[in-house]
């Protein structure tokens, strides 16, 4: 995988029957790639991992892997505590199939280790594998957060080329953007304007999966510094992003694509549907969103996008 940047879609997970239905992922994955990102991930957060088996996410990745051409690049979310099977999973993952482009692998869930701890999980799973891994930084689900220090401390683990950042951390996002190579990928959608605007490098972002072309719009406009524009844009997406965190992500997500006819909203436990009220106010805001005009673009060739290109997917006119 070249230089990450862009508009990444973290992937729902669409079940059907209490089963990964895998013709609406592929159907989805066909659609973000049409839409213009930069790039997907499988089996983020965003795609429910916690409750799919093993052999389930190696299905999905295949899946993924399937629709899209050669050269889009495909991530996949990796989480385990104990440092051991989570090298284990990525060495099987790798016997058995055509591994990611790139792993998204976050801080260990519930342990809360000390930050030499989290440097050396994350220092043994780069000797697991030879494929690139992007940290991922979520201290609100996992307990614990990366400090720069500890990036430094990594800092001679080749495969290490960026960092997930859903920290709030705009003033460390800074910091590192200003003393590090690795690429900063924006992972709070509320923050994103601000994100992109002190340089980071782009987004896996949820709340695009709803208009993607506006999400790619706005990265663009930013990168041109269009920053009016920008703005304005931004405010338009600001409602509908906080309403699709104001419940457990994904379950608005899921509604929101449910209204749109892309998905269903089914959940395996402990995840539930969003709530009756909420819904009625995001189905307000969806029908809101859907009526901004495509913004007018110039198409860079799909063949190009997630790649070092100094403009984005997508450019702005
Ligand atoms: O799955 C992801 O990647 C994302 N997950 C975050 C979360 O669910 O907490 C949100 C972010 O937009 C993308």
């Amino acid at each position: 995988m070249k230089q990450m940047q862009g508009i990444w879609i973290p992937l729902i997970t669409p079940i059907s029957g209490a089963e990964v239905d895998v013709p609406a992922l592929q159907k989805l994955a066909g659609h973000y790639f049409s839409a213009g990102v930069s790039g997907l991930v499988v089996c983020g957060s965003t795609g429910e991992a916690s409750m799919l088996s093993e052999g389930e996410k190696a299905q999905i990745l295949a899946a993924v892997q399937d629709v899209v051409p050669v050269g889009f690049p495909v991530m996949m979310g990796i989480g385990g505590s104990y440092t051991q099977r989570v090298a284990e999973k990525l060495t099987r993952l790798e016997k058995f199939g055509t591994p990611p482009d790139a792993y998204l692998i976050s801080t260990p869930a519930y342990v809360r280790p000390s930050q030499e701890g989290i440097a050396l999980h994350f220092r043994a799973l780069c000797e697991a594998t030879e494929q690139p891994i992007v940290l991922y930084n979520i201290p609100a689900r996992t307990g614990v957060h990366i400090e720069t220090s500890t990036l430094s401390a990594l800092s001679d683990c080749p495969q290490i080329i960026g960092m997930k950042d859903c920290s709030g951390r705009l003033e460390q996002a800074a910091r590192i953007l200003r003393t590090s190579p690795l690429r900063l990928m924006c992972g709070d959608d509320h923050l994103l304007s601000d994100f992109l605007s002190i340089g980071g490098h782009g987004a896996i972002s949820a709340a695009a999966h709803i208009r993607p072309d506006l999400f790619c719009a706005l990265y663009a406009m930013i990168r041109q510094g269009e920053t009016a524009r920008s703005l304005i844009l931004f405010q338009q997406l600001f409602p509908l992003i906080r309403l699709l965190h104001c419940e457990p992500n994904p379950a608005p997500l899921k509604a929101a694509l449910s209204l749109l006819g892309m998905a269903k909203e089914e959940f395996r436990l402990p995840m539930t549907p969003m709530s009756a009220s909420g819904k009625q106010y995001l189905a307000r805001e969806l029908e809101k969103l859907m009526q901004i005009p495509a913004p007018q673009l110039t198409g860079i060739s799909p063949a190009k996008r997630g790649t070092n290109l100094v403009f984005p997917s997508c450019v702005v006119r």
